[in-house]
């Protein structure tokens, strides 16, 4: 019995030893570069064929050929992938996405190339390294495992000798902040260099380790390999001690489990979960873990869209209308195509129309196609047989609310978190459905009545095709399309704007199922079967690097990207269109959005220049001046709208007082002395505010009067971070009518307090009531659609969608009567009613963005405005403007509080001043008094004694 037991164990520490040296080389090289290497399982493969090509077929000695390969090859494919595809990325600004997309590529390009070089059937004469003996893997994964523990040790530690330690030291600094650790005078290139080296050695002696003891094969080994990411992340990609108990953890009880031969229903699943013991860890890790990694989910679009012209249309109707004029084996082809056009159709709605990372794509084809065998063979659980078209169409409804496995970790992840989430949902159904008897024993599926031939299947497939179309591109039209695009561009912006982020994510995620299901279902019909190696996670992963480098939002790039596919492996060897895939993906930091996109931009460079920026808000409002001499206010702006159903505040034209200066005039002491002198005196909180302003001019209608009650109330507001408290019992009245600020040093807890009312941050303790109604559970979306609006300290504003559609985003999601009038309103008010409108918001100077923002903001007729640093990146002369705006809206009854370091700014705008230190409210009164009590010191820490010297 104990030696069962001990072989057992000793076969699994075997296995835990393999994933334990995967987990140390995926550590290390995140460490180093912050890369969650893709590629890491293809590396693994490249090296251990390598190894089999020097021994098996070049009759090398076994040990020189390892060291060639472990200690030469591998070194240098890391030190290539460092040189040439992520230190581009990296000095670019390392943005997250570009470098999953990066790495992506790498593994589809390796793949592609050794299927290319060495055929995509497995090999079985990998030459052994480490004897079966299981003490051998486990002792080489110990052992790099104490090798890297010293080099990584803090320095200090007793057992480490300084001059390791450095390097450690030298890798946490440009982990932790690689700008910061080259101005430190560290080489981060070359400590990035020494992580990717090292990490491919690990990833080669993986590969050689485990090629005698597996199929060796070009799709299946980097997945096997990758399968074990679980282990790195269960580390949360950091600590190596983690990594290794984990992955020893895990091969011992896969191992053990074979034991059990339970009869009945639990036989397979038992036997499915004991043989893939390490996909349950991903999906655990991937799924109910929290994320890492959580940046964002891809790269922003940097330039404006560009219409497709219509003669790329044509040109591609054409196209696909070729293969009619087919036949034989050429038309058999050609019925791929559509298919996969439908399937990355789903991408597209998905990641380009959405944003989100889906690298689990291929599940949700492989289903829609293996449920439409199924249910057209009668064999699907309680349904009965059905012809194939309903058999299709019922495997589309059956799929798509499946969407919700990847659309819902979505809801609280982005970046790399996602993209291990959706791989790890990928991989789960394609071991627990796709590898079961059922789906691998042959499943034939007929095509429907009336289209065997190939030519009349591949007429309705184009129909199918178009309708696919059509839909996708209704995404990108009305309401729904831009609260898409405006998710896909900022989603704390759209958030902010009402859109109901959550559910429109959930949406995205369940039509790109249905979709997938779709052409997944025509895929199987065309070569009537259902064959599950064409719904491989690895398929997912070339899919989504194909969507990204030929344009994720274009529906002309899906087509391409489907005609290139099946066209090359088709008319040359197998692998060729992984590899161009592949080569595309890996250099997409030299271009920023794919070089389809790149080619798009580069085409729109050549159109004449755009107009010159808008006029802006200033001269706007001069201009008004001039048009209603002695009033002050521009005519334009003064009529409130009688349908308004509640206070309009933003229908008041700005304040009209013009204090002087000049565009881009510094604000200096002058303008902090003057400022005050004009304020009114401190109002009590509740009561109507008596200012000294001259009266509203005689053609207005009179302002509605500021509601009596509170808008917006903190009650005993608690929020800690771990063990620090950031606000500690804050009470806070936000008045309508007035403008109130919230002023304090680095760190005091503005960001916190203004997080949580504006819904974003739930306090531990205490409460947020919006006219007494407790709010403090409400998400931000919905918050806004209370009337509760934001701006943001960095810009939010959706640089995909011109200014108007920025603006409208913000008045549809609410409950406004008329959007349309309600934009327009926001737009003039904001001076953004000229040929300002129509650009694009990508490339528009901050000034105009912030305008855009806050129209945005006021479009949903809020009744509250929370401004987070309103004045960053403005000139002296907008903010003049962006005072008389919001004092404006206060006039008007609005709420407003502002969140802001200027202090000449909060002297000039603000009704009552309310101090924060160490988490508290430590004094509030009206500015004059708080800012005159605060002394000359350093307007950004008032509560600093030192920092005025
Ligand atoms: N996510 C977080 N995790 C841990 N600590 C945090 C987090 N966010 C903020 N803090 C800490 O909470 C404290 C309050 O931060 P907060 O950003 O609210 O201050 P602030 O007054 O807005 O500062 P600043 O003016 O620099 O923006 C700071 O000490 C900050 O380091």
């Amino acid at each position: 019995m104990a030696s069962l037991t001990y072989d057992l164990t000793l076969a699994g520490l075997s296995v835990g030893g393999a994933a334990a040296l995967t987990g140390i080389g995926l550590v290390v090289t995140y460490r180093a570069t912050g890369v969650l290497n893709f590629a890491h399982g293809a590396i693994a493969m490249v090296c251990a064929y390598l190894l089999r090509q020097f021994t098996v077929e070049w009759h090398w000695p076994l040990w020189p050929s390892a060291v060639v390969t472990l200690l030469v090859v591998a070194p240098a494919i890391g030190l290539a992938l460092e040189r040439f595809v992520f230190r581009p990325l990296a000095v670019l600004g390392g943005d997250p996405a570009q470098t999953l997309v990066a790495s992506i590529g790498v593994f589809v390009l390796l793949v592609g190339g050794a299927a290319l070089l060495w055929g995509q059937g497995a090999r079985d004469d990998a030459p052994t390294l480490v004897a079966a003996d299981p003490w051998g893997q486990l002792g080489v994964a110990v052992a790099v495992a104490a090798v890297v523990g010293a080099v990584l040790r803090p320095s200090g530690g007793r057992r480490a000798p300084r001059r390791w330690t450095r390097f450690g030291r030298e890798l946490r600094a440009v982990v932790d902040d690689r700008s910061l650790a080259v101005l430190g005078g560290i080489d981060a290139d070359r400590v990035a260099a020494a992580g990717w080296a090292f990490g491919s050695f690990t990833a080669g002696l993986t590969g050689v380790l485990l090629a005698p003891y597996v199929r060796l094969d070009p799709y299946g080994m980097p997945l096997l390999v990758m399968e074990v990411v679980a282990v790195a992340v269960a580390a949360r990609m950091r600590s190596l001690p983690v990594a290794v108990l984990v992955a020893l953890g895990i091969g011992v009880a896969q191992s053990q489990l074979t034991r059990f031969h339970p009869s009945g229903w639990a036989e397979p699943l038992i036997q499915a979960v004991g043989a893939n013991l390490f996909v349950v860890a991903l999906l655990v890790a991937a799924l109910v873990l929290p994320g890492v990694g959580t940046r964002d989910a891809l790269p922003r679009p940097a330039t404006p869209p560009v219409r497709t012209p219509a003669g790329a249309w044509i040109v591609a109707v054409v196209l696909f209308l070729i293969p009619l004029g087919f036949a034989g084996r050429d038309l058999h082809t050609s019925v791929q195509v559509p298919a996969l056009g439908v399937i990355l159709l789903s991408l597209v709605v998905v990641t380009g129309r959405g944003g989100q990372i889906s690298l689990g794509q291929a599940a949700y084809a492989g289903l829609g196609a293996l449920f439409t065998a199924l249910l057209a063979a009668g064999r699907f659980p309680l349904l009965p047989s059905l012809p194939e078209p309903a058999a299709l169409l019922t495997a589309v409804l059956l799929v798509a609310p499946l969407g919700l496995l990847t659309g819902r970790p979505a809801i609280g992840r982005h970046g790399l978190a996602l993209a291990l989430a959706t791989f790890a949902v990928g991989v789960g159904v394609s071991r627990f459905v796709f590898a079961q008897p059922y789906a691998t024993s042959g499943l034939t599926l007929d095509r429907p009545a009336g289209l065997d031939g190939d030519r009349a299947y591949y007429v309705v497939e184009l129909g199918l095709l178009a309708c696919a179309l059509l839909a996708t591109h209704a995404l990108r039209r009305g309401r729904t399309g831009r609260a898409l695009a405006a998710m896909r561009d900022d989603e704390a912006g759209a958030a902010a704007a009402g859109v109901p982020v959550p559910s429109l994510k959930l949406a995205a995620f369940v039509a790109g199922a249905a979709l997938a299901a779709l052409g997944g279902g025509m895929l199987a019909m065309g070569v009537r079967a259902f064959d599950p190696a064409a719904f491989d996670p690895v398929r997912g992963l070339l899919w989504f690097a194909a969507i990204v480098v030929l344009g994720a939002d274009s529906t002309l790039g899906a087509l391409a990207a489907a005609a290139l596919l099946v066209g090359l492996d088709a008319g040359t060897r197998g692998g060729v269109a992984a590899a161009v895939i592949g080569v595309l993906a890996a250099l997409t930091g030299r271009f920023p959005a794919g070089p389809y996109e790149a080619a798009r931009t580069a085409l729109t460079r050549l159109r004449p220049e755009r107009s010159p920026t808008p006029t802006p808000l200033g001269a706007r409002v001069r201009a008004g001046l001039r048009a209603a001499p002695g009033n002050g206010r521009p005519a334009s702006h003064t009529t409130a709208p009688p349908e308004a159903p509640r206070p309009t505040p933003h229908t008041t034209a700005p304040a009209p007082a013009e204090s002087g200066g000049g565009r881009g005039r510094k604000r200096g002491p002058a303008s902090r002395r003057a400022t005050p002198s004009t304020r009114p005196g401190p109002p009590p909180p509740s009561a109507p505010r008596s200012s000294p302003r001259p009266p509203s001019p005689p053609a207005s209608p009179p302002s509605p009067r500021p509601e009596p009650s509170l808008p917006l109330q903190a009650r005993a507001l608690r929020v800690s971070y771990g063990g620090f408290i950031a606000l500690d019992g804050v009470d806070l009245d936000v008045p309508a009518g007035r403008v109130s600020a919230v002023v304090g040093p680095n760190g005091a807890g503005k960001s916190t307090l203004f997080h949580c009312l504006a819904g974003t941050l739930r306090p531990s303790r205490g409460a947020v009531r919006l006219y007494g109604r407790d709010v403090t559970r409400v998400p931000a979306h919905a918050r806004t659609r209370l009337g509760v609006a934001r701006t943001f300290q960095q810009l939010a504003v959706f640089p995909s969608l011109t200014v108007a559609e920025n603006v409208r985003v913000g008045a549809e999601q609410g409950r406004i009567a008329d959007p349309g009038a309600a934009v327009e309103r926001a737009l003039r008010l904001l001076g953004l009613d000229g040929p300002a409108r129509s650009l694009p918001a990508a490339g528009l100077p901050t000034g105009t963005l912030r305008r855009v923002e806050l129209a945005r903001a006021l479009a949903g007729s809020p009744r509250v405005l929370l401004l987070d640093e309103p004045a960053a990146g403005l000139d002296t002369y907008e903010v003049a403007a962006l005072t008389r705006v919001l004092r404006a809206l206060a006039d008007d009854g609005t709420a407003l509080l502002v969140v802001e370091h200027d202090l000449d700014l909060v002297a000039g705008l603000a009704d009552v001043v309310h101090v924060m230190a160490a988490g508290r409210i430590v004094t509030s009164g009206p500015p004059a008094e708080v800012l005159r009590a605060l002394g000359p010191t350093d307007p950004r820490d008032p509560l600093d004694p030192a920092a005025g010297r």
